[in-house]
């Protein structure tokens, strides 16, 4: 109650990740008091005033006995067969468990392709953003039986960490079956110690974490520290660790006294268009440019004119996303272009008063700053 007061109008969101490893039982199978204590959680921090997501694997644990096998299948067709029976079981059960506390719930199946194209995006946005308004707490996950490989995330953490951009949230909660990152993975080396705070992720760290699993999920802590790390950037902070005892630990998660791995955000320095480019976007073409546009791009925080681009290569149009190049053909970031390849091909090296000769409804800029992201959130994005 004290703080919803404090929370006031500037409602906090929270994504909650909730990992297969901690929904299931010995056998794999949906363990339902663990779905239970997670509901509990995430009510506590609803009666505490936060905007609550829950990001959910769990459906081909929850469907593969069904199918008769004894163990999670290992084929595509398997797994998506499991989770074509067990998504409708695992949402059944959330339901049922909200609706005894007066809460409604509503499933979200999402597939990367959503989230790519830009108008989709921003639909996904405008659905969970009304959900959330009318205090239906949105239960999403993969679109495990349609999704194909191309276009699979595979582990809900990186699906949990776009969610998470996507709706500018200020913490996401990755809920597994080890208390945070160690200094090994414990459940091979006991003696490893754990890491309680990280004020960034550097691709160091990441290689030095072994890519194992637990038993049933799929991603392991490379890459809930990748996801962490792409969360973090956009300005999220993040809690890894196992679901504590009592039903409060969330909250208590996102009031920075969790006992697992909390991970500083960045200052949230890009707008959710910035954000789109550098995590889902798709370039149609590459420009190169000479030192002084890198210079204005990178360090002057301008946009990109046409006497400062040397080279382009492919062929798109007003609104593409393009990638731009230093000279030696390194990627210093990508924006939208306000110019088709034809007329930058015609125009590169000009200096806008000339353009104007040949183009008088051009804009002055190529990219506009509004419309640029820089290599160091585009890299870690895709990574
Ligand atoms: N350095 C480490 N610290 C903690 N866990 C680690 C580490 N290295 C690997 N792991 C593994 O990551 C697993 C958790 O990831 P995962 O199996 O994907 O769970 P979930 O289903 O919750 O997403 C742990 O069970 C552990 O085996
Ligand atoms: N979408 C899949 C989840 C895949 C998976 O296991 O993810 P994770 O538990 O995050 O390692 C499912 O619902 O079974």
């Amino acid at each position: 109650m004290v703080e919803r007061r404090l929370i006031g109008m500037d409602r906090q969101t929270v994504v909650v990740k909730i990992g297969t490893s901690s929904l299931t039982d010995e056998r794999g199978q949906l363990d339902e008091n663990r779905l239970n204590h997670h509901v509990n959680g995430v009510f506590h921090l609803r009666e505490a005033g936060f905007r609550v997501v829950v990001v959910s694997s769990g459906a081909i644990a929850a469907g593969f006995h069904e199918l008769g096998l004894s163990s999670r299948p290992r084929t595509l067709a398997g797994k998506q067969a499991a989770a074509a029976v067990g998504q409708g079981a695992l949402v059944q059960r959330y339901r049922e468990l909200f609706a005894a506390k007066g809460a409604g719930c509503a499933q979200v199946l999402l597939t990367r392709s959503d989230l790519e194209s830009r108008g989709r995006y921003l639909n996904a946005l405008a659905t969970l953003n009304y959900l959330l308004e009318r205090e239906v707490v949105p239960v999403i996950n993969e679109n495990d039986s349609v999704a194909v490989d191309e276009i699979r995330w595979g582990d809900n953490d990186t699906l949990a960490s776009l969610v998470a951009g996507l709706l500018q949230a200020d913490w996401l909660l990755l809920v597994t079956n080890t208390n945070g990152l160690y200094t090994d993975n414990p459940h091979k080396h006991p003696d490893a110690r754990p890491i309680r705070r990280l004020d960034r992720i550097d691709e160091a760290l990441i290689q030095q974490v072994d890519g194992s699993k637990s038993l049933l999920g799929s991603g392991g802590m490379r890459s809930k520290l990748v996801a962490a790390r792409l969360a973090a950037e956009t300005g999220v902070k993040v809690h890894i660790g196992t679901a504590g005892s009592e039903p409060e630990w969330m909250l208590r998660a996102v009031r920075g006294r969790g006992d697992g791995t909390t991970i500083e955000a960045a200052p949230r320095h890009v707008s959710r268009k910035q954000q789109w480019i550098a995590a889902h976007s798709t370039p149609a073409g590459r420009l190169q440019v000479d030192e002084g546009a890198v210079h204005a791009l990178l360090e002057k925080g301008g946009s990109l004119l046409p006497c400062g681009i040397i080279a382009v290569e492919g062929v798109f149009f007003e609104g593409d996303i393009v990638e731009v190049t230093d000279p030696k053909g390194i990627p210093i970031g990508r924006g939208v272009t306000r110019y088709p390849s034809v007329l930058i091909d015609q125009v590169k090296g000009w200096q806008s008063t000339t353009v104007k000769g040949i183009a008088p409804d051009a804009p002055e800029e190529v990219i506009h700053r509004d419309d640029w992201v820089t290599a160091v959130v585009t890299e870690s994005s895709c990574s």
